[in-house]
C-alpha cells in the first residue's frame, strides 16, 4: 500500500464506534486508504461521537441527540459494520433494516452472533459477512477472521477482506470456525497483555521499579516477537537458543512446563468458545 496507489473503499458506516470500530477506523485513516463517500460513525453518547467528529473524513452521529443517527449513517453506505455489543445486535438490525439500500454489505464484528441471526433480521437484498478482528488494528497489525454469509457473493467477501486488509492480515474461514478463531486471535491480545502484566509484577517483586520492569518486559515481548517475525524460525527453536543446557532458563521453563500452560490455554479458550455460544443464543 502506498500513497501513490491507495486502497479505495466505498462509503462505510460503523454502527457502534467503540474500541473495536475505532481500531479499524484508525487503520482506514492511514494515507494509503481512500474511503470514497467517507466514514460515518454512530455512538450512543454525544460525548463519544464528539471524539470522532474531529477526524478528517469522519461524520459522527450520536443516538442520544439524534434518534435517526443509525439511519443517517447507513444512508448511501455500501459497507455497514455492525460493532455494538452482541446483545444489542438484534434491536439494531430491526432499527436499520428498512434503511439499507439493496446491495449493501453488512459486516458483523459481534462475537458469537450468527449469520443466520443477521440474515433473518435483514432484507434478502442485503449481504451479510461475519468477521472477528482484533485491536492491533490500531497499529495495522490486526488478525481478522472473515466468513461469508449464505447470500454474500465472492465480490462481497472480497470487499470485506479489502476492508480488513487495511488494518492487517486476514484469514477467510467457514463460519463454523469463526468462534474458535475468536478464542485465539480475537481475544488473544488480552492474553498477551495479561502475560505482560504478570511478568511485570514478578519483576517489581524482585525489586525493580515499575518503569524498569516495563522496559524489561515490554522490550522483551517486542524484541522476541520481532525476532520471530524477522527470522521466520520456529518458536521452539528460538526458545532453545535462549535455553542454555544446565543454565538458568532451563530451570524456569521446567516450572512453566510443570504448570501445564497448554492445558490452561485449552481451558481458557474453551471457556471463551462456550461464551460465544451463549452470545449466539442471545444470553
Ligand atoms: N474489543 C475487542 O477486542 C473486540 C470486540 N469485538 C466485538 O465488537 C463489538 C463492540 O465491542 P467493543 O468495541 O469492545 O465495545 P464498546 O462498548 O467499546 O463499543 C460499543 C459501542 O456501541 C455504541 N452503542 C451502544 N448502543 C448503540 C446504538 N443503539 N447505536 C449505535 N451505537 C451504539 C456505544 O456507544 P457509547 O460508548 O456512546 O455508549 C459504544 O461506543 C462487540 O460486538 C464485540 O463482540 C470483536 C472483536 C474484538
Ligand atoms: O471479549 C469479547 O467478547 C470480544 C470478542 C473477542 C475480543 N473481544
Amino acid at each position: 500500500m502506498s500513497a501513490a496507489d491507495p486502497v479505495r473503499l466505498p462509503a462505510i458506516a460503523f454502527l457502534g464506534a467503540g474500541s473495536m470500530a475505532r481500531a479499524i477506523i484508525a487503520g482506514l485513516l492511514q494515507p494509503g486508504v481512500a474511503v470514497d463517500g467517507g466514514i460515518r460513525t454512530t455512538n450512543r453518547t454525544a460525548e463519544k461521537a464528539a471524539e470522532l467528529a474531529g477526524l478528517d473524513g469522519v461524520t459522527a452521529y450520536a443516538t442520544e441527540t439524534d434518534v435517526a443517527a443509525n439511519h443517517a449513517a447507513v444512508a448511501g453506505a455500501a459497507l455497514v459494520v455492525v460493532a455494538v455489543k452482541p446483545a444489542m445486535v438484534p434491536d439494531l438490525l430491526r432499527e436499520i433494516a428498512d434503511s439499507l439500500e439493496p446491495g449493501t454489505v453488512v459486516v458483523s464484528v459481534a462475537a458469537g452472533v450468527t449469520v443466520e441471526t443477521f440474515e433473518s433480521l435483514l432484507p434478502d437484498s442485503v449481504a451479510v459477512i461475519r468477521s472477528m478482528p482484533n485491536t492491533p488494528a490500531v497499529v495495522g497489525r490486526a488478525v481478522t477472521g472473515v466468513s461469508a454469509g449464505t447470500r454474500s457473493s465472492p465480490a462481497d467477501l472480497a470487499l470485506a477482506v479489502s476492508l480488513f486488509e487495511t488494518v492487517g492480515q486476514v484469514l477467510v474461514v467457514p463460519e463454523s470456525q469463526l468462534d474458535a478463531l475468536s478464542t485465539i486471535s480475537g481475544s488473544g491480545p488480552a492474553y498477551v497483555f495479561y502475560l505482560i502484566e504478570q511478568l511485570t509484577a514478578a519483576a517489581v517483586d524482585k525489586g525493580f521499579t515499575p518503569e524498569q520492569a516495563a522496559v524489561m518486559v515490554q522490550g522483551t515481548f517486542r524484541g522476541a516477537s520481532e525476532l520471530l517475525a524477522s527470522t521466520g524460525d520456529d518458536p521452539a527453536e528460538l526458545r532453545r537458543r535462549v535455553t542454555s543446557p544446565k543454565g538458568t532458563t532451563e530451570r524456569a521453563i521446567a516450572v512453566l512446563e510443570a504448570s501445564d500452560l497448554k492445558q490452561t490455554f485449552d481451558r481458557a479458550t474453551d471457556a471463551a468458545l462456550a461464551r460465544a455460544r451463549e452470545l449466539a443464543a442471545g444470553a
